[in-house]
């Protein structure tokens, strides 16, 4: 944890409530403002600036954070924003995601593993995050939350799995409203250790377009992922 001092915050250019924390040697963090003030999430550094409450977004430990750092232009997650979450694990990205949508917002955080699940619930439960409803559930099934889950705005996805892009489709195809968004991390190595990288980036990204989405921004998140980008796509 850092003891510099942080001297001012500003908004991100281009993503309304992600913010730029500066430090008195100059240095800047990512950060997303505290929708449950005084509670931390994955030891990240807690900042209060004028009377608000920052949580510092480590970009080694949330892809979404790592795709930021490396320039993401379209990031269509924002107040208000509806949004399922495939592959939520313990919560660290679902709690950023909660810090932005805030309360007018919504997120469905699907994981299979019965054992991370209890820790993703018990760290909801412990923060108090109103706005994150835990689904233990194989997204592979999309089906199966069929009666949890309403139509959202942003469909999610970092299972490291096979065939992440057609989960991902499947799950646009029952939940995603018209003309909303997809974010797919692709983990190369977890798709296929016999294949080079861009092989199965592009692989992942001809299912979204095969499936009707408009690619609209890609990023690598070297160095805090090696063989890891993200996509955002689009269906009109
Ligand atoms: C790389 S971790 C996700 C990290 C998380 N997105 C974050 O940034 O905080 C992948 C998670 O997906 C879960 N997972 C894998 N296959 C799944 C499936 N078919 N359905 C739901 N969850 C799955 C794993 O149990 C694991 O917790």
């Amino acid at each position: 944890m850092s003891s510099v001092r942080a001297v001012d915050v500003k908004e991100h250019e281009r993503f309304k409530g992600v913010y730029w924390i500066e430090f008195e040697d100059g240095s800047t963090r990512l950060a997303t403002r505290n929708l449950t003030p005084g509670k931390r999430v994955y030891g990240e550094q807690l900042i209060n600036l004028g009377g608000v409450e920052y949580r510092v977004w480590n970009p080694y430990r949330s892809k979404l954070g790592a795709a930021i750092m490396n320039k993401l232009e379209a990031m269509p997650i924002s107040e208000g924003s509806k949004v399922l979450y495939l592959g939520a694990a313990s919560g660290t990205t679902v709690s950023h995601v909660s810090d932005i949508v805030g309360l007018n917002g919504l997120i469905y955080g699907v994981e299979f593993s019965p054992r991370v699940f209890r820790e993703f619930m018990q760290n909801i439960i412990d923060q108090g995050r109103l706005n994150v409803i835990p689904i233990l559930a194989d997204a592979r099934y999309p089906e199966q939350y069929i009666s949890l889950v309403k139509g959202v705005d942003v469909a999610y996805i970092d299972v490291a799995q096979p065939f992440q892009a057609k989960i991902l489709a499947d799950n646009a195809d029952v939940y995603l409203v018209k003309g909303g968004y997809i974010i797919l991390v692709i983990k190369a190595m977890s798709i296929d250790v016999t294949k080079e990288p861009s092989e199965t980036f592009k692989r992942e990204i001809d299912t979204i377009k095969e499936r009707g989405f408009d690619i609209i921004n890609m990023v690598h998140l070297e160095p805090y992922d090696v063989a890891h980008a993200l996509v955002v796509g689009k269906r009109d």
